[in-house]
């Protein structure tokens, strides 16, 4: 069996352009592992926590072709904390097991792990040997959020009180990516983190 590779787990809070970071790390050839995407597989119609959700929320959550009606269950799930516990509680199981594995058949010189809640939740910072995070003004989230899905800034803003503050997350970080300029200004930074992160794993 291939040793474990060396993980570098990727942070930030909505908006804040994990995505963003996470494409430019993969254009350098690191291999990524996206939570989200991950947990968007999970509800795809005939995605493998959909039975458990139906069974959870009802077909109110359900669209007609048998996938998660997103828009719906956003607006349960950050209008009522009860509500998250019990979607959180059928897909984070399910996204740890398949990131894990995802990390480990990984054939590349490191991971890039990417969840949005790697502070908030689980045991998500012992998988990682550093730990990254995509930092820029709230101000900044909420306006690039709302240029991209349409979201209100209440819609934003309740979607952020369900998630560390900035402070919180920067105090945990190896690496801080300041993404509150331009995409040119992320690229060059997550550019010499890879020099960095190639070191580190080589020296592992
Ligand atoms: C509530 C859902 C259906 C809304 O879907 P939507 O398409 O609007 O958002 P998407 O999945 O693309 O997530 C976008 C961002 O929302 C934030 N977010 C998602 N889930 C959560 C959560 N449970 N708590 C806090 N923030 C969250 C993150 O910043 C994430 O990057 C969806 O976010 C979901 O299924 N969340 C539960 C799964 C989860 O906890 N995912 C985080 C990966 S560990
Ligand atoms: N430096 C930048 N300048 C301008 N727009 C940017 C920049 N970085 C990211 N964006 C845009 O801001 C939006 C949010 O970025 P991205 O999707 O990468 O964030 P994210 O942290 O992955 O978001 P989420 O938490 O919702 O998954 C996207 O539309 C993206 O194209």
């Amino acid at each position: 069996m291939s040793p474990a590779p060396f993980v570098v787990g990727l942070t930030g809070g909505i908006g804040s352009g994990k995505s963003a970071a996470a494409d430019r790390f993969a254009a350098l050839g690191a291999v990524v592992v996206d939570t989200d995407a991950i947990a968007h597989e999970l509800t795809a119609a005939a995605g493998a926590a959909m039975p458990a959700i139906r069974a959870a929320f009802g077909d109110a959550v359900v669209a007609a072709d048998g996938a998660l009606d997103r828009a719906a269950m956003r607006r349960l799930a950050f209008a009522d904390p009860r509500e998250r516990t019990r979607l959180e509680g059928i897909l984070h199981p399910l996204i740890r097991t398949e990131s894990a594995r995802q990390c480990m058949a990984a054939q590349g010189a490191y991971v890039v792990l990417v969840v949005p809640l790697l502070v908030e939740s689980g045991n998500w910072r012992e998988r990682c040997d550093r730990l990254c995070v995509v930092d820029c003004p709230e101000a900044v989230q909420i306006e690039r959020v709302r240029a991209r899905n349409g979201l209100s800034e209440a819609e934003v803003r309740a979607i952020m009180a369900a998630q560390a503050g900035r402070a919180e997350r920067l105090a945990c970080a190896d690496d801080v990516i300041d993404n509150g300029g331009t995409p040119a200004g992320l690229h060059a930074q997550v550019d010499a983190l890879h020099e960095r992160y190639l070191a580190l794993a080589r020296r592992r």
